[in-house]
């Protein structure tokens, strides 16, 4: 039977898979931080206070402060490429599409910012991706990130008519792989260093307190992936969460505190991973790189070094076509 002229013509179907992260600004200058700092502190899951009560303190306050001295932080790690995050985020997906071949279509995209999780979405839509795999990549799960992708994912689709088969790829906090991949990466790391660490700061973003007590998952799955790291590792270890935000409570201990009270302890040579950040970023390379190493040596330590986290290496490769294949199966093998 012959289509009518009006009938629309449909690309190849195939398998799409979008790895996405949280966001960062477009250029490291005060506008373009403002705009990315509002889209992302105006997400009711990163500030649980109702927006009546808090979008006048972020307009009129926080959007005019924040943004100038975040954008000359962003300044000091931004690349020729653009800002470290984004530039990893496309190498991770690049190379993921070299190891699954053509039949998959790899993309990525950020929560906040650009490339947006809905504008990837058309596109991978559009090449005709029928059947996709959303891989937020968080190892802990959290409202502020986790499901906040979630979120954009389930806009998105509200809007379509026709749309595609949906797989996400759940938190990996205790992972064989991911915990492996750390393993081998961070020893790879250790053991190039020029001194022998006292001590390995795990360090993870933080988080309000009450989140833990309303039921977030990811105080716990932050401790569960460092003690499995830890078992692994023949340095001892500390956990830490970092990037305290605003007057409330947040987990403890804060990186920096632990930091600035290492040295009294007798504690001189210290190294740093950040295992809850898939890619190296504002928060790994300028608070824990830069400012981090700064506030230890004035407390009197003596040597620091920063890890680098999983990145595009060949250990966090290997784990993400792992995930990813697993979370595949049946789609494509
Ligand atoms: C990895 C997990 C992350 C959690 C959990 C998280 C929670 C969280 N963050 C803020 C506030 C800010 N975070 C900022 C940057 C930023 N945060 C993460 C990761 C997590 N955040 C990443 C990967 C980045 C990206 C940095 C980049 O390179 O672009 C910022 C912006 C920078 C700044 O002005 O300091 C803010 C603000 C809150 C409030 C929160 C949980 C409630
Ligand atoms: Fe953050
Ligand atoms: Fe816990």
């Amino acid at each position: 039977m012959e289509k009518p002229a009006s009938h629309p013509t449909f690309p190849r179907e195939r398998v799409g898979v979008l790895l996405t992260n949280l966001g960062t600004p477009d250029a490291p200058e005060t506008g373009s931080v403002r705009r990315y700092l509002k889209q992302f502190l105006s997400d009711r899951r990163v500030v649980e206070i109702p927006a009546i009560a808090w979008q006048p303190i972020l307009r009129t306050i926080i959007l005019n402060t924040r943004p100038k001295k975040s954008a000359e932080a962003y300044r000091e790690v931004w690349t020729d490429e653009g800002s470290p995050l984004a530039v990893i985020a496309r190498k991770q997906a690049e190379k993921l599409q070299e190891r699954l071949g053509d039949d998959v279509l790899v993309d990525w995209a950020m929560r906040y910012g650009n490339p947006s999780i809905p504008d990837r979405l058309d596109h991978l839509w559009q090449a005709g991706a029928r059947k996709i795999l959303v891989a937020p990549l968080y190892p802990q799960y959290c409202a502020a990130t986790t499901a906040s992708s979630l979120d954009a994912l389930s806009d998105w689709l509200d809007k379509k008519r026709w749309g595609p088969a949906i797989r996400t790829l759940p938190p990996y906090f205790d992972d064989a792989a991911y915990i492996a991949a750390l393993e081998k990466d961070l020893k790879r790391q250790l053991d190039a260093l020029d001194f022998t660490p006292e001590r390995l700061v795990l360090s993870f973003h933080g988080m309000p307190q009450r989140t833990l007590e309303q039921g977030d998952p990811y105080h716990c799955h932050c401790q569960k992936s460092a003690r499995l790291l830890s078992e692994k590792l023949d340095v001892p270890t500390d956990v830490a969460f970092q990037s305290r935000f605003g007057p409330a409570q947040w987990l403890t201990p804060a990186t920096d505190d632990l930091l600035k009270a290492y040295p009294d302890e007798g504690v001189k040579k210290v190294a740093i991973a950040a295992p809850g950040f898939s890619a190296d970023c504002l928060e790994t390379i300028e608070e824990l790189g830069i400012r981090g190493e700064e506030e230890f040596l004035e407390a009197g330590g003596e040597q620091f070094a920063r890890l680098d986290c999983l990145n595009d290496g060949q250990a966090g490769m290997d784990m993400l076509e792992e995930l990813v294949r697993r979370e595949l199966a049946g789609w494509f093998m």
